[in-house]
């Protein structure tokens, strides 16, 4: 039994919805709102034989990034083209959590992993991915290109030879004043009470005891005696003592360990000293060269450091486009400034997602400040249907331990609570000892948390704000609304989105409903890409626009895998024909 819900506008190409009872076999070309009745029943499964093993095994790319495909990868690729009908993708994690905890369970909120030495192995990625990790992320604050793209190809690997979907985020170093790099050391302990030199001379060979250099020239001139360092935000202080010539004498005030290119903010008289910071560029020289790079290595996101203002979003993203990768790459703006909190609505509107850079944040506002500022930047990208990253610190003490501290699962249970898209590694997984722990405990915490939302039925009580612009955009978002609003009403299993580009994924990810999104696409670029929105399965499957046909081949594709069986609750919708229908799986 199926029913639905269509809407059609003179503006869109009109679309025939088939359906068994003729009456309804003609294009609505005027605004038409009509429910289904219950004559539509049985969407037959379509016989297609043979859908089982195969395509569990069969994987199709496109290829992403440069070079056109090996010779031999040529036939691969046709192959999966000719039977690209039996075809559909799905990570092989999701898969198995799928069949084990049944939908319901499965986890809504995202993983990211930032990938340094700990972690930069093919065998290593792959536990990682095995473990949940749903985006890598790079900072090119560290490490060589060539380092990095070993990485990236890494991950490609996996994900082509073993079904992962794991999208991959490349994070610019920006030209904000940090450290050097400690000569080859991993970390320097500082002690309390010790005279370290902060110096804008390179060293030949060997770092000198006790003397870290510093990435900005102008640093000896900026800098006055009686002026606060801060290391990290504040992992460790300093008080400047004494400026001889480009050396700059600092007593440790806050003991604690330096790492390698560690940001450095001064303060004086109890504020940032930010005046030389707003004439650095957000985008360096350096960090275009990175990009040109993140784009020939084909990443999925570039998050932007330091953003100041929509501006730079805005010419990175024509950049992009220019380049012919404006829809392939997410620009992502870390929220890391005073600026980016002043400019914070049209810094998100610009970009296509946020991250709560609280790391950096914390050492430009006082730090009982940073918890509400990381609530205002998830409920305005929420609002605002850009999917936010939450990062730093979550669990910080994990670097070393196995176990974490009561205070960090609070901490990370507070943004799932929150239910921001994504929660984010740093140290944990770059450069700790534990990073498969680290991942295993996010994993844990958001899924309780996440049952203890569904349990305790705290749905919405503030409607989400209408965001589209023209009149066909209001329209999908209110089918995703009441798509959303029904799923939880009548408790169905799933919620199916036909969507070509993911804007109809989001839009129903942004009410974030009991059930998980199914979210199926035409393009693994996009596949990807979802992966960082909350609630969204994403699956590759080349589809028509033919709704009838479409579920009848993810039912029997689905139904072969043991994803989903007869009797489950859908509601689907799609973006090439606006209409809501629910139905139970054949
Ligand atoms: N590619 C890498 N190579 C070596 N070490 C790395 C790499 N990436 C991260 N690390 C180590 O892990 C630590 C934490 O990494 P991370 O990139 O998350 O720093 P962060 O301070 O959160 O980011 P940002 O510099 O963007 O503010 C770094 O201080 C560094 O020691
Ligand atoms: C992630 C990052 O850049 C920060 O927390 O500062
Ligand atoms: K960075
Ligand atoms: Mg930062």
């Amino acid at each position: 039994m199926s029913q639905s819900i269509q809407f059609s506008t003179p503006s869109r190409t009109p679309h025939l919805l088939h359906l068994p009872n003729s009456r309804f076999h003609r294009p609505l070309t005027s605004l038409s709102f009509r429910q289904f009745p219950l004559k539509y029943t049985s969407i037959r499964a379509s016989s297609s034989p043979d859908l089982g093993s195969s395509s569990s095994s069969q994987v199709l790319h496109s290829p992403n990034g440069t070079g056109a495909a090996k010779p031999e990868e040529r036939s691969v690729v046709a192959t999966a083209v000719s039977t690209d009908t039996a075809a559909i993708d799905v990570d092989t994690v999701t898969e198995a959590e799928l069949k084990e905890n049944g939908f319901r369970s499965t986890r809504r909120t995202k993983l990211i992993c930032t990938i340094g030495p700990a972690t930069c192995g093919f065998e290593q990625l792959e536990a990682l991915a095995e473990g949940g990790m749903n985006v890598a992320r790079l900072n090119m604050c560290h490490g060589t290109r060539e380092w990095h793209r070993d990485v990236i190809r890494s991950v490609r690997k996996l994900n082509e030879e073993k079904g992962f979907a794991v999208a991959t985020m490349m994070d610019t170093e920006g030209s904000e004043i940090h450290m050097g790099d400690l000569g080859g050391e991993s970390s320097a302990k500082s002690e309390d009470g010790e005279v370290w030199t902060f110096t804008v001379r390179a060293f030949d060979s060997s770092r000198p005891a006790r003397t870290i250099s510093v990435s900005y020239d102008g640093f000896a001139e900026d800098v006055r005696v009686g002026d606060e360092l801060l290391v990290d935000g504040g992992m460790v202080r300093f008080e400047v003592i004494e400026k001889i010539g480009p050396d700059v004498k600092c007593l440790c005030t806050d003991p604690g360990l330096l790492l390698p290119r560690a940001n450095l903010t001064f303060w004086r008289d109890g504020s940032l000293v930010r005046e030389r910071n707003a004439m650095l560029p957000t985008i360096s020289s350096k960090d275009w060269l990175d990009i040109d790079f993140g784009i020939a290595e084909g990443v999925d996101f570039i998050a932007v450091s330091f953003v100041k203002s929509a501006e730079v979003i805005n010419h990175l993203k024509s950049y992009l486009a220019a380049r012919s990768c404006g829809g392939d790459i997410g620009v992502i703006a870390k929220i890391e400034s005073i600026d980016s909190l002043t400019n914070l609505e049209e810094i998100i509107i610009a970009s296509d997602g946020a991250m709560v850079a609280r790391g950096d944040l914390g050492a430009q506002i006082p730090l009982e400040q940073v918890p509400a500022a990381q609530q205002r930047i998830v409920k305005v990208c929420r609002a605002l249907n850009k999917p936010v990253i939450v990062a730093s610190q979550l669990l910080e003490s994990m670097i070393e331990y196995p176990t974490p501290t009561r205070a960090e699962v609070a901490d990370v249970s507070e943004a799932v609570r929150q239910r921001s898209d994504a929660l984010m590694l740093s140290g944990e997984s770059a450069m700790g000892q534990f990073p498969d722990k680290a991942l295993t405990v996010l994993r844990s915490v958001s899924l309780r948390i996440e049952r203890w939302w569904r349990e305790e039925k705290r749905y919405e009580s503030t409607p989400l704000q209408p965001i589209g612009s023209g009149f066909s955009d209001r329209i999908s978002e209110e089918i995703c609304n009441s798509a959303a609003k029904m799923a939880n009403n009548l408790g169905v299993d799933a919620v199916f989105v036909y969507t070509k580009d993911g804007h109809m994924a989001s839009l129903v990810s942004r009410c974030r409903p009991d059930c998980p999104i199914f979210a199926f696409t035409t393009t693994t670029s996009v596949r990807r890409r979802l992966n960082l929105q909350w609630g969204l399965i994403p699956f590759r499957l080349s589809f028509s626009e033919d709704m009838e046909s479409n579920l009848n081949k993810t039912f029997s594709l689905l139904k072969s895998r043991g994803m989903i069986k007869s009797g489950d609750l859908v509601i689907a919708v799609s973006d090439m024909l606006q209409s809501i229908q629910v139905m139970n799986v054949p």
